[in-house]
């Protein structure tokens, strides 16, 4: 059903690579439409332009594409605000107009590492590059993959930490739209990257590094509703959870043990907790930002944990009134009573591109704070972009940061959507090794401290761009639309989902 409903809505709206060869490339360089990007096509376009961009850094293409489109204003960097040492939490929300500067962060202060960087190339939003090439059809590799039947591809991820094995691609029986399955295979030769320039060899380098499966983290109820201004009744969140989890969910951060001073929204948890402990065959981790909460939450009935420090001094005061030191001696604490009790803790690293108060954050704070969470014994790091400024440009050399202190199996990546920019970081975080990826059903969510930031992003959109990779992560799609639904029903608001509004389900 799906699928037929996939068939009946794309076509006028989506830009295939052949579509957009078609359209923008020439010999000559030609100027995509501004409003390309505002077209339900924007995603693929914009993952295109990336993975492309990545996937040609040994072979310099021979048609430029120019992407223009409307620069989102932003003010710029705003540093150290007086106020912000004694801010906390949700007094004090911080205005979109006070974000750093998207401009600044990525022309300006733009990171780079050595190993990551982009060799000079401008990797900006507003150029990219595309060979001329046969692209296979959308969501459908299976003739292209057909012929790279037992072929072996030479390039691999340059990081020595990201162990993936080289993969061939062989195709399915059955051709239901977007089905190809890859298989490891070992004993081939690698080089750093090939020079070999063919269109198949820059397909193959795209999804040569990609996992063949995701493991989604639904932050729906927590980080989507904590910052919902009209008190969401307890039954309409267990019943999300509930559905999150019918729809394949493996994960599904149900509350936050904060003070309800704080986060008001989140005052159930106890109530919360106690109706889904029961629940078998997926985890149900909750927030604990100190021993009060972490064992408020055992005493629920909690069996996974998570704590949040963050990658900026200031949004650590704003949200949980402390240092960062301070929040990892806390954390200590916490950590350690959990590994008594066998309870997995996740910890959260905040601001891992910007931050609403300072601006830019440099890669090596997040790698610092994500170390130090991982070497307490966080059984998995999550990166978050909580005000969503991050692009590719920022989030590779963030990155590769962390990776060279964490095991990148252990990393997952936490994009909020404010500039658009979540599915492309996604895309190249999963061309980096990463392979956990927390969203948030129906785009729910915003960030208390950063008044305007919009919320994670879609869970439903990850998912089809993930099964549009060929990606398992064992979701149903169109249960998950039909949950996005029901809350955003309940909420009485259209859904952040540029899938589920396109299948308008
Ligand atoms: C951390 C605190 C508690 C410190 O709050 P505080 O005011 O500094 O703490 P305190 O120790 O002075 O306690 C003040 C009051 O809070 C109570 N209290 C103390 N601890 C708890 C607790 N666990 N549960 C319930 N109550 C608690 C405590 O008992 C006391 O009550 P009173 O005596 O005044 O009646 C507070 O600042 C807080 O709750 N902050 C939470 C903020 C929050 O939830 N922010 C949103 C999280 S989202 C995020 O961080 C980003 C993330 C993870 O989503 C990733 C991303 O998007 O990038």
């Amino acid at each position: 059903m799906v699928q037929k409903k996939l068939t009946n809505f794309q076509p006028k709206t989506t830009f295939h690579p052949r579509q957009l060869k078609q359209r923008y490339c020439t010999k000559k360089v030609r100027y995509a439409p501004n409003n390309i990007f505002s077209e339900s096509s924007s995603l693929f376009t914009i993952i295109l332009t990336y993975t492309i961009i990545i996937s040609t850094k040994a072979h310099r293409p021979s048609v430029p594409v120019v992407f223009i489109h409307d620069q989102v204003s932003a003010s710029s960097l705003n540093f150290l605000s007086p106020r912000a040492s004694k801010m906390s939490s949700l007094e004090e929300p911080l205005g979109l107009d006070k974000l750093p500067s998207l401009s600044t962060i990525d022309l300006s202060r733009r990171f780079s590492s050595k190993r990551c960087s982009t060799s000079g190339e401008d990797t900006g939003f507003g150029c990219c590059w595309i060979e001329e090439k046969t692209w296979g059809s959308p969501n459908n590799y299976k003739e292209d993959y057909k012929e790279y039947r037992l072929e072996t591809f030479t390039w691999r991820h340059h990081t020595g930490e990201i162990t993936h094995n080289d993969i061939i691609w062989e195709t399915e029986g059955k051709n239901n739209g977007n089905r190809f399955h890859s298989r490891n295979i070992s004993n081939l030769q690698q080089s750093s990257y090939c020079n070999d320039s063919s269109p198949r060899d820059i397909t193959n380098k795209i999804f040569k590094g990609m996992p063949k499966y995701v493991k989604i983290v639904e932050v729906g109820p927590r980080d989507g509703l904590q910052n919902e201004k009209n008190m969401v009744p307890t039954s309409v969140k267990i019943e999300l959870i509930h559905r999150l989890l019918s729809c394949g969910l493996s994960v599904v951060e149900a509350t936050s043990f904060v003070s309800p001073k704080w986060v008001p929204q989140l005052a159930d948890a106890r109530e919360v907790v106690e109706a889904i402990k029961h629940l078998e065959g997926a985890k149900l981790p909750v927030l604990t930002p100190n021993l009060k909460g972490f064992e408020a939450a055992i005493a629920a009935g909690a069996k996974e944990v998570a704590v949040f420090a963050s990658a900026s001094e200031s949004f650590s005061k704003a949200n949980i009134n402390c240092t960062i030191e301070e929040s990892l001696i806390r954390y200590r604490d916490v950590i350690h009573s959990a590994t008594k009790l066998n309870i997995p803790v996740r910890g959260y690293v905040s601001c891992a591109i910007g931050c609403p108060v300072e601006g830019a954050v440099h890669p090596s704070k997040v790698a610092y704070v994500a170390k130090k969470l991982h070497d307490m014994g966080c059984s998995e790091i999550s990166l978050g972009d909580t005000i969503g400024i991050g692009t590719p440009g920022t989030v590779m050399p963030m990155l590769e940061a962390v990776t060279e202190v964490v095991p990148v199996e252990k990393i997952a990546v936490h994009f909020h959507d404010t500039y658009g920019q979540s599915l492309p970081n996604i895309l190249v975080s999963l061309q980096m090794g990463i392979s956990i990826v927390d969203c948030s059903v129906a785009g729910l969510g915003g960030c208390p401290y950063a008044k305007g930031a919009s919320g994670n992003v879609a869970t439903e959109d990850v998912v089809y761009m993930l099964n549009g990779l060929g990606i398992k992560t064992n979701i149903d799609l169109e249960k998950l639309m039909q949950t996005g639904r029901f809350i955003c029903k309940y909420l009485n608001r259209p859904s952040g989902s540029k899938v589920a509004v396109a299948y308008k389900i």
